[in-house]
């Protein structure tokens, strides 16, 4: 039988490429080049899993794959997730003392990881975005004469023979970032009936600018005894002051009291959409 493909963010050696492997070393990776392009793989039927990255210790939310997930890929669900320790270190293509380097490239969240340590060590480098981890340490590892360096994960300095100058770069040891599964919606197996699940869901509109509309949608939660382990906004993208809502529950929407707060969530809401339910 063919090895099932998951695309995930590359080139290889990414922190996708490393909890991929870490948590499924039989599959096949496949890279891709940014985040959203791996969503939508799923979602155009090109890949039937993905692995992305939907939150970081440190940082908080994945703002494209959030963005995409919700105004784009409407037939993608999310399946599982894993939580992958992340690391970083300092790569270059020669020796540099850090008072010699005038650019550090990295994608944002590990730049965001990092802000501390680079604030502390390169007051005076330009901090520069690249699409992702391992995409920056490539472009530095060559370069035998410049001043430029990157943060990455190990794998990829190792994967693109470039020098370590520093290790354990993250602002705090238990930096971590939690990995989703994704799918076609209709390949999606179905929520556990019970024992210990999660349901990742999104909302918006209707009545969001009267006044206590939010605590209303909040309570159907409440109610049914069921635990918000998470909440995020992120702009509807249409105009100011529009809003969508990422929750993340406890138990799955094979349980009656999911199932019901997610009843009448719809009572409030213009749109609600469950992304994904699953065991944990
Ligand atoms: O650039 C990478 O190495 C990625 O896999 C992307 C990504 C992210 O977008 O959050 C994944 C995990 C880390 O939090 C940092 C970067």
């Amino acid at each position: 039988m063919p090895l099932l493909r998951v695309a995930y963010l590359g080139p290889p050696g990414t922190v996708s490429d490393e909890a991929l492997t870490a948590a499924a070393p039989a599959l096949e990776g496949v890279p891709l080049p940014t985040l959203r392009d791996v969503v939508m793989s799923v979602q155009e039927g090109r890949f039937e899993r993905a692995l992305v990255p939907i939150e970081n210790a440190l940082e908080g939310g994945v703002d494209p794959v959030l963005d995409c997930l919700a105004l784009e890929a409407h037939d993608v669900a999310i399946i599982g997730e894993v939580v992958h320790p992340v690391s970083y270190c300092l790569a270059a293509g020669r020796e540099l003392a850090f008072d010699e380097v005038t650019v550090v490239l990295s994608h944002p969240q590990a730049l965001g990881q990092c802000q501390t340590w680079i604030a502390t060590n390169l007051p005076h480098a330009r901090v520069v975005p690249a699409v992702s981890t391992a995409d920056a340490v490539r472009e530095v590892a060559t370069d035998t004469t410049g001043t430029r360096v990157a943060i990455g994960p190990r794998l990829a300095a190792r994967h693109y023979g470039a020098l370590m100058l520093a290790e354990d770069l993250e602002d705090d040891p238990g930096n971590a970032t939690r990995f989703g599964w994704l799918a076609r919606a209709e390949a999606a197996p179905a929520p556990p009936p019970d024992g210990p699940g999660k349901t990742m869901l999104i909302f918006w509109g209707a009545g969001s600018a009267s006044p206590g509309w939010l605590v209303s949608c909040l309570a159907v939660f409440a109610f049914a005894g069921v635990n918000l382990v998470r909440i995020e906004s992120r702009p509807l993208r249409r105009k100011m002051g529009e809003y969508m809502f990422f929750l993340d529950l406890e138990g799955s929407t094979g349980t009656p009291a999911v199932e019901s707060a997610v009843a009448d969530l719809h009572k409030h809401a213009e749109v609600v959409r469950v992304l994904g339910s699953f065991g944990t």
